[in-house]
């Protein structure tokens, strides 16, 4: 695991609690409220600010950015591309989650261009990964309809094609820069049940990148943070409503040791060139 990972969950989530990174989400209308609590749980700092007057100057002093196609306009486009500029301009990673980007012709086109402009991971189910790799999905609108085994090889060829680590997820997550690659387990059923909370993975893949030296370490980070903490709130819950109070519950209450032991990350050998 050393050569893959250098930074293990538990650090980076220590490290993230010790000085939280202010986060700038530009998310859909759904996901503001449930990311943003997220984000505070987990030990971050979440800002959702998207207007492009203001987008470009407010990613020059967050550590991280996050940008969501899942109630896409024009204004949320602009405020992106300023966002993703300033955020570039100093040095700071930014995330794409390209939300139901098989749906239409705008989501699309946006979903490409924005790859285009190097993000540091591109978080989305395995019908968006699949679709913006250039393969036929099966995704219904927002909801993912395919298996992550099925995105495993696209999800290969956009991180080499993008330069960004791609973060497939479902029951079982897959994460690939290209070269190396990983899957982690855990988490509950009752997760995609509960809208909004691959939009505000998204954003938390943000928070463990303004603090990880590697997008791939900190996608393996975020994703095992929800991984565990899914699997603790279904053991308290009752069914999605209360799963969600479980799972805030649960983010918060992990600490770095317990991530570290609770992860189930496993390698995945390299394909044969
Ligand atoms: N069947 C499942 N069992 C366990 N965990 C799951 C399952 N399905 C999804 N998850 C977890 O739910 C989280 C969100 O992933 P999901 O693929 O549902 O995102 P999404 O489709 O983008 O969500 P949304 O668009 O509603 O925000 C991830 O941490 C993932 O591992
Ligand atoms: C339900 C929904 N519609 C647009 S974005 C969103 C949140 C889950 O992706
Ligand atoms: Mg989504």
């Amino acid at each position: 695991m050393k050569d893959v990972i250098s930074q293990t969950p538990g650090p980076l989530l220590q490290a993230l609690r010790a000085e939280p990174p202010l986060v700038q989400c530009i998310t859909n209308y759904v996901a503001m409220n449930i990311a943003a609590n997220v984000l505070l749980a987990a030990g971050a700092s979440p800002a959702m600010v998207s207007d492009a007057e203001e987008a470009g100057e407010f990613a020059r002093i967050a550590g991280a950015l996050t940008c969501n196609i899942g109630t896409l306009s024009a204004p949320f486009l602009a405020g992106m591309r300023a966002a993703i500029e300033g955020a570039q301009d100093a040095g700071r990673p930014w995330v794409l989650d390209p939300v139901a980007c098989q749906a239409t012709a705008l989501r699309r086109r946006a979903a490409a261009d924005l790859a285009a402009l190097n993000p540091a991971i591109i978080r989305g189910n395995a019908s968006e990964i699949l679709s913006l790799a250039g393969e036929a999905s099966n995704g219904q609108g927002v909801d993912g309809r395919d298996p992550v085994a099925v995105a495993e090889a696209g999800a290969r060829r956009l991180a080499e094609l993008s330069g960004a680590v791609v973060a497939v997820t479902g029951e079982v997550d897959f994460v690939t820069d290209g070269a190396r690659a990983v899957r982690i387990a855990g988490g509950s059923p009752w997760m995609p049940l509960n809208t909004a909370l691959g939009c505000s993975l998204t954003c938390l893949c943000g928070a463990y990148a303004a603090v990880a030296g590697d997008p791939f370490d900190a996608a393996v980070g975020a994703l095992a943070h929800y991984a565990v903490a899914g699997t603790r709130a279904h053991q308290a819950a009752d069914g999605p409503g209360s799963f969600g109070v479980h799972f805030l519950d649960a983010l918060h209450a992990v600490t770095p040791e317990a991530l570290d032991a609770g992860a189930k990350i496993a390698l995945v050998a390299a394909v044969p060139a």
